[in-house]
C-alpha cells in the first residue's frame, strides 16, 4: 500500500458487494470487483462498481457472498494473498470468524456487518449511499490493529457509524433486531394466504409497514437461519410465548394492551433516521394523480417552498386512478408546507 487508498478487491457483486464498490470507488479508492456471475461481473463494472480483477495483489479484500458460501470464500482469500487484511459482510458473524482462524491467518481477518439492506437483492439493487449513516459492526475477534484500522477505512469512507463488537454478542443482537424480524414480516404475510384480492386491497399503512421485508430473498434468509439457528430460536420461543399468552388469556384485551405496552416503551428505544434518538416528524399527505410527472411536479413544488422532506411513502390506490404521497417533515415545517401545495393547487388528505 503506497500510504494512501488501499487497493480493495471486492468478492462478489450483488446488492451489497456493487454498493461498496459504488460507495468507495466514488470516494477514490482503487477498487477491483469480481463475482462468479460473468453476466453481474459485467455489469458491476458497467455501473462503476470497481474495475475488472488485475494481476496486483489487493491491501485489503471485501468478501460479499452469500452467507454460505462466506466462510469457505474468506479462508480462500486469507490463503491466496499472504499479505492482503480479509474482512466479509455476511449477516452472521461467529461461524465466519471460526473457519478464519482455523486457516491459521485469522489475525488478517476482521468481520464486518453493515446493518443496511434492501429486501431486492443483486447489483442493479445496487445503491452507493446504502450505508451512509447506518451502523457499521467491527468484529475484530483476535485480528492485529493493522487489520483493524485497515477494515474501518470502509465504514469511515462510506460515512457510516461504526460499532465494535464481539462476534457471539453480534450473533445474539442481530437474532433480535434482523433476523427474527424477517420471519415476523414473513409471517404476517403468509398469513393473509386466507384472503381473495378484494379483501388483500384493503391493506393500509399498517400492513405495508410491517411487510416490506416480506418481499426479501428466502435464499439468504435460510443460509442465515441455519448459521444464526441458536439465538434465532432463542428470539422466535419469546415472541411466540407472547403471542400464546394474548391468544390463551381469558381477557385478550388485557393481555394486549399488556403486549403493547411493552412494544411502546422498545420501539420507543430503536434509533432514528442518523442512529440518533428518534425525531418527531409530521406526515403531510397528498392526493397525487396516478399519471407520469405528476410526482416530480409534487417535488420539484416542495423543493421551491425550501422544506426538507425527512422521509417519503407513497401508498397506491388500488380501485382509484390516484396514490397517496405522505411527505414526513419537521414539525415547525408541516403547516408551512400544506399551506404553500395547497396555492399550488395540490389536494391534501386528512390525517
Ligand atoms: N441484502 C441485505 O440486506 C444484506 C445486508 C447486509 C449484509 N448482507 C450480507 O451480504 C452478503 C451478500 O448479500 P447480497 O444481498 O449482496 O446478495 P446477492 O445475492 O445480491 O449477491 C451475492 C453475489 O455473490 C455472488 N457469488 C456467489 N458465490 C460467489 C463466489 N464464490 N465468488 C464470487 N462471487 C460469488 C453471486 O453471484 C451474487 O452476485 C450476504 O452474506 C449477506 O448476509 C446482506
Ligand atoms: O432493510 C432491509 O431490507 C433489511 O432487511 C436490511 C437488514 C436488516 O435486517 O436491517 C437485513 C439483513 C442484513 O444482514 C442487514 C440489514
Amino acid at each position: 500500500m503506497d500510504g494512501s487508498l488501499p487497493r480493495t478487491h471486492v468478492i462478489g457483486a450483488g446488492l451489497i458487494g456493487a454498493s461498496i464498490g459504488i460507495g468507495l470507488s466514488a470516494e477514490g479508492w482503487p477498487v477491483t470487483i469480481e463475482d462468479a456471475d460473468p453476466e453481474t461481473q459485467a455489469l458491476a463494472h458497467a455501473i462503476g462498481a470497481g474495475r475488472a480483477p488485475e494481476g496486483s495483489a489487493p491491501d485489503l479484500v471485501i468478501v460479499a457472498v452469500p452467507p454460505a458460501l462466506a466462510a469457505t470464500v474468506v479462508a480462500g482469500a486469507l490463503e491466496r494473498w499472504a499479505d492482503a487484511v480479509v474482512t466479509d459482510v455476511a449477516s452472521v458473524k461467529a461461524p465466519i470468524a471460526r473457519a478464519a482462524h482455523a486457516t491459521g491467518h485469522g489475525d488478517r481477518y476482521v468481520g464486518s456487518h453493515p446493518m443496511a439492506g434492501r429486501e431486492i437483492s443483486g447489483a442493479l439493487a445496487a445503491q452507493g449511499d446504502l450505508f451512509k449513516a447506518r451502523p457499521w459492526v467491527l468484529c475484530p475477534n483476535g485480528a492485529t490493529a493493522h487489520a483493524v484500522e485497515l477494515v474501518s477505512r470502509v465504514p469511515h469512507a462510506l460515512q457510516c457509524d461504526l460499532v465494535t463488537m464481539d462476534a457471539d454478542a453480534h450473533d445474539a443482537a442481530v437474532a433480535r433486531v434482523s433476523h427474527a424480524p424477517q420471519v415476523a414480516a414473513s409471517a404476517v404475510a403468509a398469513a393473509l394466504g386466507t384472503l381473495g384480492p378484494d379483501d388483500v386491497a384493503l391493506a393500509g399503512q399498517g400492513l405495508r409497514d410491517v411487510t416490506r421485508i416480506a418481499a426479501s430473498d428466502p435464499r439468504m434468509w435460510a443460509d442465515i437461519a441455519r448459521l444464526n439457528r441458536h439465538a434465532l430460536v432463542a428470539t422466535l420461543t419469546h415472541i411466540i410465548d407472547d403471542l400464546e399468552d394474548v391468544r390463551d388469556s381469558d381477557d385478550v384485551g388485557e393481555a394486549l394492551t399488556d403486549l403493547i405496552e411493552r412494544g411502546r416503551v422498545e420501539v420507543a428505544r430503536i434509533p432514528g433516521k442518523h442512529g440518533g434518538a428518534k425525531r418527531e416528524w409530521i406526515p403531510v399527505t397528498v392526493i397525487v394523480p396516478d399519471e407520469p410527472g405528476q410526482l416530480l411536479r409534487l417535488l420539484s413544488d416542495v423543493a421551491s417552498v425550501g422544506v426538507n422532506v425527512e422521509d417519503i411513502t407513497i401508498e397506491h390506490s388500488p380501485r382509484q386512478p390516484v396514490g397517496l404521497t405522505t411527505l414526513h417533515v419537521l414539525p415547525a415545517k408541516a403547516d408551512e408546507l400544506s399551506r404553500a401545495l395547497i396555492a399550488h393547487e395540490w389536494e391534501i388528505a386528512a390525517s
